[in-house]
């Protein structure tokens, strides 16, 4: 939790009117008892209603008073801890967003929607119980001793004994739950996995008639996170009761006591009562310190986990000077590997292996190989999604590391393997690529990713809501919808991976024929299953095992490439090869 007192500071003067009304609530509390203890001696005893009156106003006042701090403090630190985790969750959004791919694979998406949810959730709790009791217990607490022990000494030593229970059932309570708290966290991070696969995966699960499996699955994470939430939560019911029999058994034993000093004479019936109400409200601020034990663990937790993704340094930095415009005289939009090696972070083997190639600007570049030969891997080095572990890129002339992310993605229109799109209207996905462009770009981006037709033909056009997860557009109209969104952008270097792979052959064909105007002083970077798709690139890089099989046109890859004339016999015609 003290990582995280920073976002209470910008709280700081609510923080002290908290504190302040804290402190006037709790000394009109401490002094209610003495107000009844006194009407009894002096009125009540007395039969005097013309003492009572005056004094009980005096007394109805006070908790007044009381109960409206009480209302200030909650509204107050309602508001300070709803703050606080807007405050939070908008800071582990923006770091979330700036995490590379290997932050991902690091945390897992589920565990990142946890920590930004529930984990932050629990600190809201916590902060609204830290600010209601801190204070307020440790003052009701201490001034209830003194004033206790000011009414009767002798039976002090009752108050001790209670306190002295409630500690042993606290630090019971604390040792079976305190190492549970990070379990729950745990189970949870888990059930939010199994249920986002499954909620994602839900057609596959039904055409493979595999519901039952993954009920199973769910259960099983939902009976786990139920079983200790409950074994948890037992123990913090069981607190209460136990609570109130110490209370109970307190005030038999004062009355019992009481009864017999007051019978003795050596103690008025009014100071007995009133000893009875501090001694409850010591045991309060015990057990309110209690409640706060048991939350506090937990919330320290969540505070862990947060503070992990506050924390967490991406491994994709910015440079502390961005030399992006410093590549002399090299053409923009210049891509060149030289020796470039790659393994996943926490894999030993290399996924690409020594590679070198310059794609040029108003030229194709195309990869070509067997499914994970490293292909994507590859594409996916030059907008920085994963750091080279040996060797440079460089863009423009420029290694990719000395220059700023947001420099270097300006540079580049990236268009995804699988197409992604986000809720909104077709023209604001376009947009994505350039919020400035106006409709008539918008046209004609589309018409080039060949999906004007398709827009067109829906009742709202280009202002057609897109469904969550482009779920109301099909998988190539996704894909066509994303080249026109970097198509928009007009940048240096395109990268396309796999992106023609779900368009029918007439449609790729048409737009590698729109595309080629569009896109002649830039780089483009294709990856690609079909020949058909690439065959007419000025440069073919052919992929086998993450190295280089062989680089040059279709022609002469022919000749000398044997895994290139393998992929091509296994997809064009003999007159085609011919
Ligand atoms: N995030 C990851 N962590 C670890 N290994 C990975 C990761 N992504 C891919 N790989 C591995 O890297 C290798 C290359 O994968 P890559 O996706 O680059 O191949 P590809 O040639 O693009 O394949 P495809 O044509 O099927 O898309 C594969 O063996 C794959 O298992």
């Amino acid at each position: 939790m003290t990582k995280l007192t920073r976002y209470f500071k910008a709280y700081w003067s609510q923080i002290l009117a908290v504190f302040a009304l804290l402190f006037l609530q709790a000394m009109c509390d401490l002094s209610l008892p003495d107000y009844m203890s006194d009407i009894v001696n002096n009125g009540v005893a007395a039969q005097d209603l013309a003492y009572i009156l005056p004094a009980g106003g005096k007394m109805l006042l006070v908790a007044l008073v009381g109960a409206g701090c009480t209302v200030a403090v909650g509204l107050i630190a309602a508001r300070i801890a709803a703050g606080i985790s807007r405050d939070l969750r908008n800071d582990v959004f923006a770091k979330v967003e700036g995490f590379s791919l290997a932050e991902f694979d690091r945390f897992g998406a589920s565990s990142l929607i946890t920590r930004t949810t529930n984990d932050i959730q629990q600190i809201q709790m916590v902060t609204v119980m830290l600010l209601r009791f801190v204070l307020y217990a440790p003052i009701q607490g201490i001034g209830g001793v003194i004033k206790a022990v000011g009414k009767s000494p002798s039976m002090s030593w009752l108050i001790a004994l209670a306190v002295l229970v409630i500690l042993g059932v606290i630090l019971v309570l604390f040792s079976i739950v305190l190492p549970r708290f990070k379990v729950v966290q745990k189970l949870v991070d888990r059930l939010n996995r199994v249920t986002r696969e499954s909620l994602v995966g839900m057609l596959v699960i039904r055409a493979f008639n595999n519901q039952g499996h993954e009920e199973a699955r769910f259960d099983e994470a939902n009976r786990d996170l139920t079983r200790l939430n409950t074994f948890v939560h037992r123990f913090i019911a069981a607190m209460m009761p136990t609570m109130m029999l110490v209370m109970n058994a307190l005030t038999v034993g004062i009355v019992w006591f009481g009864s017999h000093y007051v019978d003795a004479g050596s103690m008025q019936i009014g100071d007995m009562m009133a000893f009875i109400q501090y001694a409850m409200q010591i045991i309060m601020s015990f057990l309110m310190v209690s409640m706060a034990f048991v939350l506090l663990p937990r919330a320290s937790v969540s505070a862990e986990r947060i503070n992990e993704v506050l924390t967490c340094e991406p491994a994709i930095r910015d440079p502390e000077s961005d030399r992006s415009g410093e590549g002399g005289n090299t053409l923009p939009g210049t891509v060149e590997f030289r020796n470039v090696s790659f393994a996943y972070p926490g894999a030993d083997d290399e996924v690409i292996k020594n590679i070198s190639f310059v794609a040029k600007p108003g030229q194709t570049t195309a990869f070509i190989g067997s499914t994970g030969s490293g292909k994507s891997t590859l594409i996916n080095l030059i907008p920085r999604f994963y750091d080279a572990t040996e060797g440079q890129i460089l863009v423009d002339g420029v290694d990719v590391r000395e220059q700023s992310q947001h420099a270097l993605h300006d540079k580049i229109g990236y268009v995804p393997q699988k197409g992604v799109l986000f809720t909104g209207t077709i023209a604001d996905n376009l947009r994505y690529g350039d919020e400035e462009a106006g409709e008539e770009e918008l046209r004609q981006a589309a018409q080039v990713a060949q999906a004007l037709d398709f827009i067109e033909e829906k009742p709202d056009g280009f202002e057609t809501e897109i469904a969550q997860g482009g779920g109301n557009v099909s998988g190539g109209q996704k894909q066509r919808l994303s080249i026109a969104r970097a198509l928009v952008k007009k940048p240096e270097v395109y990268i396309f991976d796999d992106s023609f792979s779900a368009l029918d052959f007439k449609t790729d064909a048409a737009l590698r024929r729109a595309l080629a105007p569009q896109t002649k002083d830039a780089t483009v970077l294709i990856v690609a299953q079909r020949i058909s798709s690439i065959m007419h690139a000025e440069q073919i890089v052919v992929m086998d095992d993450g190295r280089i099989a062989g680089i040059g046109t279709h022609r002469e890859l022919l000749e000398n490439c044997e895994v290139y004339r393998e992929i091509a016999q296994s997809q064009l015609s003999k007159e085609e090869l011919a």
